[in-house]
Order: C-alpha cells, then sequence, then structure tokens
C-alpha cells in the first residue's frame, strides 16, 4: 500500500517559492490501477516523482507498505525503490544497445550475471510480445514496440508498483490501446499496482480502477473511477471529465432544472418516457453527457421540469425513487 500524508512540494523560482503540491492525501492500495489526472502544471509529475523520492516532498510523507520514505538513508531509499519502476512518453531506451540489452541494463546494475540477465531479459521480451525483437535496436521499432520494450525493462528488477508518466501520450490510439491492454495484463497476471499519470480522460476509463484529480498542486477529488467519472463534484473534474460541457439543446428561462446523474444501472432505461407515461409530467431533457466506464454507461442529463409545483414535485418524486439513479436540484443554471 503507498500512502501519502499532507504532502507538499514547493521549489525555489526567482519570483519566489512556487507551491506544485499542497497537503496531498491519497491511499493507493495494492493491485489499483490509479489514475492521476489534471491539466498541465496540476502536479502531477511531481506528485509521481515524490512517490519514489526522485524529487524529495518539502513536507509530508510517503509510506509504502509500512516504511516512511522520507525517513530512509541512502542506501536504504535505493534498496526500496527497486520495488518501484517507471515508464515514460519518450520511452528513455539506450539507442545504442539491442533490445535484449536494455532489458539486461538494470538486472546487471542489480548484480546479475550475464547469463541470469539474458535468461530473464528474453523471459520479459515474451510477456510483452516482442520475442523476435532481442537483438533489433530501438530505432528500428515502432513507437509502441520502444514502450513494450520499455516496459519489459521496468519489469526486470520484479517490481510492485510501476508508475506510468504519460506513457501513451506519443502514440496512436490503436497503440495506445494495445499498450494499456499489456499495462492492465500486468496488473492482473503480476499483481503489480499501477499508477497512471495522464492528461486523457479515455486511459482513465479504460484501465484504472481509482482516479485522483489534481488541479493547481490540490488533490480535489479521488474514488474509483465510476465514483468520480459518473459524478464530478468539482469544477475541475467537471472541466476533465466533460471537457466539451453539456450539450444544451434548449434552455427555458424559470425552468425547474435538475441533474440526472446515471450510475451504471439504468443509463439505458427510457426513463425520461416513463416519467411522461407513469406521472404524466412532460421535461425538457437540456443537455445529456454519457460515458462508457468498464462497458457500462455513466454520466448525466439535465432536465427542465415544468414550472407547475405540483408537477415538478411528482415528477422529483419519482425520479428519486429509481435504483442507480441520482437527482440534484441545479441552481443558478447557465447554458
Ligand atoms: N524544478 C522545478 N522548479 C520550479 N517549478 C517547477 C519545477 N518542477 C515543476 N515545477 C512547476 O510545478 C508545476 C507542476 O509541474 P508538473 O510537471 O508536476 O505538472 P504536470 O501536471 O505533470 O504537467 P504536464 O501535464 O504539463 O506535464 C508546474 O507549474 C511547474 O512549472
Amino acid at each position: 500500500m503507498i500512502e501519502l500524508k499532507h504532502v507538499s512540494k514547493t521549489f525555489p523560482t526567482a519570483d519566489g517559492t512556487f507551491t506544485a503540491l499542497e497537503d496531498i492525501n491519497l491511499t493507493i492500495s495494492d493491485g489499483d490501477i490509479f489514475g492521476v489526472v489534471g491539466m498541465s502544471g496540476a502536479g502531477k509529475s511531481t506528485l509521481v516523482r515524490c512517490i519514489n523520492l526522485l524529487e524529495r516532498p518539502s513536507a509530508g510523507q510517503v509510506i509504502i507498505d509500512g516504511a516512511d520514505m522520507t525517513a530512509l538513508s541512502a542506501g536504504q531509499l535505493r534498496q526500496k525503490r527497486r520495488c518501484i519502476s517507471m515508464i515514460f512518453q519518450q520511452f528513455n531506451l539506450l539507442m545504442q544497445r539491442t533490445c535484449l540489452k536494455n532489458i539486461c541494463f538494470p538486472l546487471e546494475i542489480a548484480g546479475a550475471g550475464a547469463a541470469q540477465a539474458k535468461r530473464r531479459a528474453l523471459e520479459l521480451l515474451e510477456i510483452v510480445g516482442l520475442p523476435d525483437k532481442a537483438d533489433a535496436y530501438p530505432a528500428q521499432l515502432s513507437g509502441g514496440q520502444k514502450q513494450r520494450i520499455a516496459i519489459a525493462r521496468a519489469l526486470a528488477s520484479d517490481p510492485k508498483v510501476l508508475l506510468c508518466d504519460e506513457a501513451t501520450s506519443a502514440l496512436d490510439p490503436t497503440t495506445t490501446r494495445s499498450i494499456l491492454r499489456l499495462i492492465q495484463d500486468i496488473n492482473k497476471r503480476l499483481g503489480i499496482t499501477v499508477i497512471v499519470i495522464t492528461h486523457e480522460m479515455t486511459v482513465v476509463e479504460e484501465i484504472c480502477t481509482h482516479v485522483a484529480i489534481l488541479d493547481h498542486g490540490h488533490m480535489v477529488e479521488t474514488g474509483t473511477v465510476e465514483e468520480v467519472f459518473a459524478n464530478p463534484k468539482t469544477e475541475a473534474g467537471r472541466r476533465l471529465v466533460y471537457p466539451e460541457g453539456v450539450q444544451v439543446t434548449r434552455q427555458l428561462p424559470g425552468s425547474h432544472i435538475v441533474r440526472l446523474v446515471f450510475n451504471g444501472g439504468t443509463a439505458y432505461q427510457p426513463l425520461i418516457a416513463c416519467l411522461a407515461i407513469d406521472c404524466g409530467v412532460k421535461a425538457n431533457i437540456l443537455g445529456a453527457e454519457t460515458r462508457n466506464v468498464d462497458g457500462r454507461a455513466y454520466g448525466y442529463i439535465l432536465l427542465g421540469l415544468p414550472d407547475d409545483a405540483d408537477e415538478a414535485g411528482r415528477a422529483m418524486a419519482y425520479l428519486s425513487a429509481q435504483r442507480d439513479v441520482t437527482v440534484e436540484e441545479v441552481e443558478n443554471y447557465h447554458a
């Protein structure tokens, strides 16, 4: 388990002290695929670099499996870091080494013999689906293949945690999907906890179990992907999850506006038609946004209810009684 307790990180700059992270509290359980999302500059990379102490937090604790990383000696930290590997957007392969030798590199540093390192590297090439690229050089590979080699190298030290810093951001959508499948497979087969930093919500939807949203160095939301994506509670969360905003088809000034949040169970039920038939209340759909998370639909619909208090009350009672739907009043609605 990874716990961040009151982690802050400041940097000295020409204009004074810059706070990149402020009072971050986070728990990542073993086996999670945990997404960290936020706009550019939100502090995602700084956060992940604090986890393996590539950046030392200015305050707070990073506790991995009960050990406070910030309190370890340099030697102990080197040892502990072996259980955390990292992959990057630009792959960071050694271009003058073959793929096999790239994967052997961390094993050699850890003191493995050449034969043992080679045996393990060949196994890892199998795991990442490139057994025929042992003697190829990185320059001879596609972006997706380079990332597979980088993943094999990251796995060489038998890590418990894999940090992925925008690992698919340089790849096309199809290759992205195949790399995400590989990361998911590694998480399941090898039981490795994965932390994914990304600005792409589709990446989170495809593989993450949990997510944290960073905004200007603050962690503004965290929870399961379903919880956070179904109903982002903060402005920053809504901006990320629904970047286009709600597609408003029509606005009725003075209407009673409610937001129906679907959380996977009944998103495809003809709820608005049922409302009309069962209650005799005609609601206007002002906007809708749904997302598919792990094969289930989440999202919300904005409804304009009639001004008549009795009709609006009936509609609210009916909608509130539905399973797997949350009904919220929307105040100060602006299209
Ligand atoms: N060494 C540093 N010195 C000063 N400021 C820094 C330093 N490292 C990061 N920052 C600042 O901290 C903030 C967070 O940076 P960080 O790279 O963590 O953001 P990010 O969310 O990963 O952004 P991106 O998605 O663009 O990579 C930025 O404003 C950045 O300029």
